[in-house]
């Protein structure tokens, strides 16, 4: 089973990401984290000297190679909705979910955060606020669960998405043999 999460940055795709793969005994992919190995500098450096145009072209690549697999948790970065391309690779994916997370409780917990660099601004709240707008639809046109993050604590997001899991994909204990992805 493949199963991605999708949301704003800070949503907590990458910390609920991680501990639902081990949950699920499924290894964890992040598409920032594939591609900073393969740049060999930041996602925040790359942007500054290539741009975001550059950085979305990296982007989309490394989702076509993560959705390829055939098992696994992936996290994605928060603009991976913006490039038409990608919302039907996920339209098309079995198993995407959309963390949802307004932009105060996203400010909240980003507010000392340094390394995304759509955020580096002189009201971070306020372009929060735009990207929400912009995405919360796109967001939800690409997925096929929305899950509310505002108040559950990520142990508590593990279990919910765990058994929603369960009930909605049955088969994906079957998932748990095979070979961990080369990326
Ligand atoms: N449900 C939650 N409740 C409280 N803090 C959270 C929750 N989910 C994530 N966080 C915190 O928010 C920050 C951003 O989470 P992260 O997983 O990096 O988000 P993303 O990968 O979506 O950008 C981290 O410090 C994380 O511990
Ligand atoms: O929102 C965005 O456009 C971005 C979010 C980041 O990922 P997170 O969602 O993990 O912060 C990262 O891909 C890049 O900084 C761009």
């Amino acid at each position: 089973m493949l199963c991605v999460l999708i949301g704003m940055p800070g949503s907590g795709k990458s910390t609920v990401g991680r501990q639902l793969a081990r949950r699920l005994g499924l290894p964890f992919l992040d598409t920032d984290q594939v591609l900073e190995t393969r740049l060999g500098c930041s996602i925040r450096e790359f942007f500054e000297a290539q741009g975001e145009s550059a950085f979305r072209d990296r982007e989309e690549q490394t989702l076509a190679e993560c959705l390829a697999q055939e098992r696994g948790v992936v996290s994605t970065g928060g603009g991976i909705v913006l490039r038409p391309g990608n919302r039907q690779r996920l339209q098309q994916a079995p198993c995407v979910i959309y963390l949802r997370a307004s932009p105060e409780d996203i400010y909240r917990r980003l507010r000392h955060d340094t390394s995304r660099p759509l955020l580096q601004v002189a009201d971070p709240l306020r372009k929060l606020k735009e990207l929400y707008a912009d995405r919360d639809p796109l967001y939800r046109e690409s997925s096929r669960f929305v899950v509310e993050t505002g108040r559950p604590t990520v142990a508590a997001l593990v279990n919910m998405i765990s058994m929603q899991l369960d009930l909605a994909l049955p088969d994906r204990l079957g998932a748990r043999t095979g070979e961990t992805p080369k990326l």
